[in-house]
């Protein structure tokens, strides 16, 4: 609107700009990528060029791909422009691109239910900028301004209003018309709604984002088919020194372009056709308009499309534009993208020169307004006079155009009263707005007037304060020496200091490098550690399965031998059972033995005592032959004394002779008694050699029967000894009655050879001879029966010992056969248990070795780990300096300061009622102890350089710095 009362303005023209092309690329959707389509598309960032299958198109203003986002593309193509709206300028962004490639997406965003761009990333350009134009109209301190927004569809060559207040399907169309004075076209009716506030925008975005959707329902239309165009007013006023009230306006159009594909591919039938016909009809004539400007075409197609009327300005006009071709990036839309990419190169060469509407006072727009509705008013008074006059058919025709023309006018007339409205509204609205600035202006002078009351009883304060300040001045000087001496040795200190802090540094570094030595070490044991534990549990896993293999196999070795164990159980049992029988049998021998050997023992004892009772009776009845004939053997000895030493030689010579007889009987007997002892002494061998076999076999089982054995044998030795003496003193019986009996039958023989010496003696003794004879051939007699019941007692004896030796030697023979059945079953069960045992321990052995072999591997592993493990050491003693703290003293020159009198001057007037004094005073108090701070202005310590050359200025010469 606001162009036609603009067009007689004087306006600042820029330099001639090119338009800016950007391309985006939007990410693949679904669809092409279930259908597996590959992407084309390959933007180079830095070349700002696009290859479309290799084919390179640009250099473009910028190039996008899929991962730019909604803010990166407004603060590189948009937010410039707003500045420009705001300084005066008209800007245009608009969008260009095949359905469904971004277009309302980069100009509305994601969604239109967001509060602000904060809430939404996706917030897209339209948004973004009304929000910014408030941002910067604020942040500029500009208070005074006024924003307008319309909102407009153009669909099959029909303008729509989005944001008037109903909407139906034959609404009213807005009419484009062209302004009196050809500098721009103005849809007449078109709602400009103020905005106060970035809500408000967002309210009518919404508004008119669901008008949109109401008018596809309706009008069965789809957004694709629509070109939507969001126009922003801006007018800012302001005032000059003279009260002059000056306004400036700029304006910012958002577009965002139907659908750019092909009719053909879309296969578009009936209204569709006409639909898509006319989009065509839209695009194709911006088409042309954009060939036609860069080619310098005499003519340039504005009027054959609404959308390139809408356009004028922003396309080779005075307009700053900026194009957004948007695009995809999938093969299935090769062609679209390469005929948006040709358009877009295309348009890159069209040059506009940029103009800046020109700041117009209140009055001029007023008296613009005025003269123009005027003019119009004029005009349509002429042309309304003209009316009724009859009139010919060329005059009628000419009638017929002026009252079309009329007509226009009197639309031109209504938009000017309308635009002359609006501009009231709009000053209404900023007068409101001034009124609030100037209550506040009025706030702000009542807070400086209490203000400057504050400053009087503050500057009152200060005289006083000022006095008292004198007085602490001397103060402060003493204080201040002290304090520079202080100063000095902080200075030193702080050398020192700072020494020690570069020591404390090249510590702290080593501490450092010590901590990450220390991490790294630590990394190092940690891993270790890892690994050690690994290996720990390797080898526990294998000394687990190994000894779970182990207890298994000492199961089963136990399970197998099991058997084994009960035969060698029952062999033992028998073995107890043997051992009892033999015992038994042995005992039950041995009872026998000893029986026999008490039956022996007590016939014997029978048989001597019977023996000794007649051997007494015998020899008592010798005794007392030989009594009875003692008295005549003296005398008898006598006579045979003398024949006795002729016998005596005579026996002597015949006991020559019967000496090797006799020693022949002895030694024969004597064979025969030895034979018997060498028989039993074998006897006693062969036991002995029974039992010691029986000992041996048996060992530790049979020890008890070794023992019986032992006593058997002795019984038996004993008897056997018993048996001997018997026959000894049978034979000393023998000897003796043989002995006797050869000596009487010597005698006799003697007393045969003297009978004649001895007739008498001779009948005497052959009674005797008879009575000795007799008594001998008894005692014989007895001693034969003796002997031979001896004899009988002693073989009854052998045959019952032998009996039992033979019933022992069965028992001995049964139970060595057992025992050796026994011992066959127990060799072959030792033989089993050995060859089990044999296996097992090789299995075992095979384990260990495994065992052992796996030790070896993971030991050596872990040998590797650790012969890999290096600890690092810092020697915290290393490169660290050594440290000498300088001794401090002070010069002469360090404790002679200047005075604070010096420097405030000795005699000064410092009487608070003379401002200026004041003021003098209070500079040099502060110089003074500016100059002598310690500090700078940043609070940072000065060299004593820095203090020096303070000092040395004079207090006039920073006075002179400070005015
Ligand atoms: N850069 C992008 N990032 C993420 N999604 C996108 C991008 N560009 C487009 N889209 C998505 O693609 C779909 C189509 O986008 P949009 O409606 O903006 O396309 P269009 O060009 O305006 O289509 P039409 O011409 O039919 O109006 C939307 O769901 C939108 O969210």
């Amino acid at each position: 609107m606001n162009d036609l009362t603009m067009s007689t303005r004087k306006k600042t023209s820029e330099a001639t700009s090119n338009l800016r092309v950007a391309v985006r690329v939007r990410p693949m959707n679904g669809t092409e990528r279930s259908d597996k389509c590959s992407n084309i598309v390959k933007v180079d960032k830095s070349k700002n060029t696009v290859d479309l299958k290799s084919k390179p198109f640009g250099p473009f203003f910028r190039v996008y791909d899929a991962d730019t986002t909604q803010e990166q593309i407004y603060s590189d193509l948009v937010s410039s422009q707003i500045k420009k709206v705001i300084a005066g300028f008209n800007c245009t962004v608009f969008a260009y691109g095949q359905t469904g490639t971004g277009k309302t997406f980069t100009m509305e965003g994601g969604r239109t239910d967001a509060k602000s761009s904060s809430d939404d990333p996706s917030t897209g350009i339209i948004p973004r900028a009304v929000e910014d134009i408030f941002e910067q109209l604020e942040s500029s301190g500009c208070e005074e301004y006024s924003l307008r927004v319309s909102y407009v569809e153009l669909y099959n060559e029909e303008l729509f209003d989005l944001l008037a207040s109903t909407i139906s399907e034959d609404r009213e169309r807005l009419r484009i018309f062209e302004d009196v004075n050809k500098k721009g076209v103005i849809v007449s009716g078109v709602e400009e709604v103020p905005v106060r506030n970035r809500s408000d925008v967002f309210k009518l975005l919404q508004l008119g984002a669901e008008k949109r959707r109401t008018a596809a329902t309706l009008m069965n239309m789809h957004s694709s088919r629509s070109h939507s165009l969001f126009m922003v007013n801006v007018v800012v006023r302001e005032n000059t020194h003279t009260g002059e009230e000056l306004v400036k306006q700029g304006k910012l159009n958002l577009v965002d372009l139907a659908g750019s594909e092909n009719i053909g591919r879309s296969g578009a039938q009936g209204n569709r056709a006409k639909e898509a016909g006319s989009i065509n009809q839209s695009l194709l004539t911006l088409g042309r308009v954009i060939r036609s400007l860069t080619t310098n075409a005499q003519h340039v197609p504005y009027r054959e499309s609404k959308l390139t009327r809408l356009l004028q300005d922003s396309l080779g006009g005075s307009t700053i534009t900026s194009l957004i071709a948007t695009m995809s990036p999938a093969s299935s839309n090769f062609e679209e993208s390469q005929s948006t990419l040709e358009y877009a190169m295309r348009a890159a060469n069209i040059k506009n020169k940029p103009v800046c509407n020109s700041k117009v006072s209140k009055k001029t727009i007023l008296k613009e307004y005025s003269d123009e509705i005027e003019k119009l008013r004029r005009d349509l008074r002429a042309a309304r006079e003209k009316n009724g006059v009859i009139i010919s058919q060329e005059s009628h025709e000419e009638f017929q155009k002026n009252t079309e023309k009329c007509r226009e006018l009197e639309q031109q007339l209504d938009y000017a009263v309308d635009g002359l409205r609006k501009f009231a509204e709009d000053f209404t609205h900023m007068d409101e707005q001034y009124k609030k600035l100037y209550d506040r202006k009025d706030q702000l002078e009542d807070r400086l007037r209490e203000r400057i009351r504050d400053i009087a009883v503050k500057e009152k304060e200060l005289v006083e304060t000022n006095e008292k300040l004198d007085q602490h001045i001397q103060t402060i000087g003493l204080m201040h020496t002290a304090a520079l001496k202080t100063y000095e040795q902080l200075l030193k200190s702080r050398d020192a200091a700072e020494e020690m802090e570069t020591d404390i540094r090249a510590f702290w570094n080593k501490v450092d490098e010590m901590g990450e030595a220390d991490n790294r070490n630590k990394e190092t044991v940690d891993s270790f550690v890892k690994q050690m534990n690994l290996f720990i549990n390797t080898i526990s896993k294998q000394a687990d399965s190994l000894k779970n293999e182990g207890i298994a196999d000492s199961k089963a070795f136990v399970e197998e031998m099991k058997p084994e164990y009960q035969s060698i159980e029952s062999v033992s049992v028998e073995i107890t059972k043997n051992s009892e029988e033999i015992q038994s049998t042995v005992t039950s021998c041995f009872q026998k033995a000893v029986e026999i050997e008490k039956q022996a023992t007590d016939r014997i004892t029978k048989i001597t005592e019977e023996n000794h009772q007649k051997w007494d009776i015998v020899l008592k009845s010798c005794t007392d032959y030989y009594k009875a004939h003692s008295a005549r053997s003296d005398d008898l000895n006598k006579q045979l004394v003398e024949r006795l030493d002729e016998i005596k030689k005579q026996v002597s010579d015949f006991s020559e002779d019967v000496r090797p007889l006799l020693t022949e009987i002895r030694n024969t007997t004597c064979d025969a008694v030895e034979k018997r002892q060498e028989q039993s002494a074998a006897n006693i061998k062969d036991v002995k050699s029974t039992c010691s076999t029986m000992a041996a076999s048996l060992k530790v089982l049979l020890s008890q029967i070794e023992q019986l054995s032992v006593r058997a044998e002795e019984n038996h030795e004993k008897q056997l000894i018993s048996e001997q003496n018997t026959q000894e003193s049978i034979l000393s019986t023998l000897n003796t009655a043989e002995n006797v009996i050869q000596s009487i039958e010597d005698m006799a023989e003697d007393q045969c050879d003297v009978r004649e010496i001895d007739e008498s003696a001779k009948s005497d003794l052959e009674g005797i001879d008879l009575d000795l004879e007799t008594t001998v051939k008894e005692a014989r007699e007895k001693a034969s029966e003796r002997e031979a019941e001896a004899k009988s007692v002693t073989n009854n004896l052998v045959v019952e010992a032998s009996a039992n030796r033979v019933e022992a030697m069965k028992s001995l023979y049964t139970f060595v056969e057992s025992c050796s059945g026994n011992s066959e079953k127990c060799m072959k069960t030792k033989e089993a248990v050995e060859k089990k045992c044999g296996e097992t321990s090789n299995k075992m052995v095979s384990l260990l070795n495994k065992y052992e072999e796996h030790s070896k591997e993971t030991i050596q592993a872990a040998a590797a780990e650790v012969g890999k493990v290096h600890l690092e050491y810092v020697n915290p003693a290393g490169n660290v300096p050594p440290r000498i703290i300088p001794a401090y003293t002070m010069t002469a020159e360090q404790f002679s300061p200047p005075e604070p009198e010096a420097l405030l001057g000795e005699k000064e007037d410092v009487d608070g009622s003379d401002e200026d004094e004041l003021a003098k005073k209070k500079r040099r108090v502060t110089s003074f102890v500016r100059r002598d701070s310690l500090l700078d202005t940043t609070n940072v310590f000065l060299s004593p350089n820095a203090i020096r050359k303070r000092r040395e200025q004079t207090i006039d010469e920073e006075e002179d710095i400070e005015n």
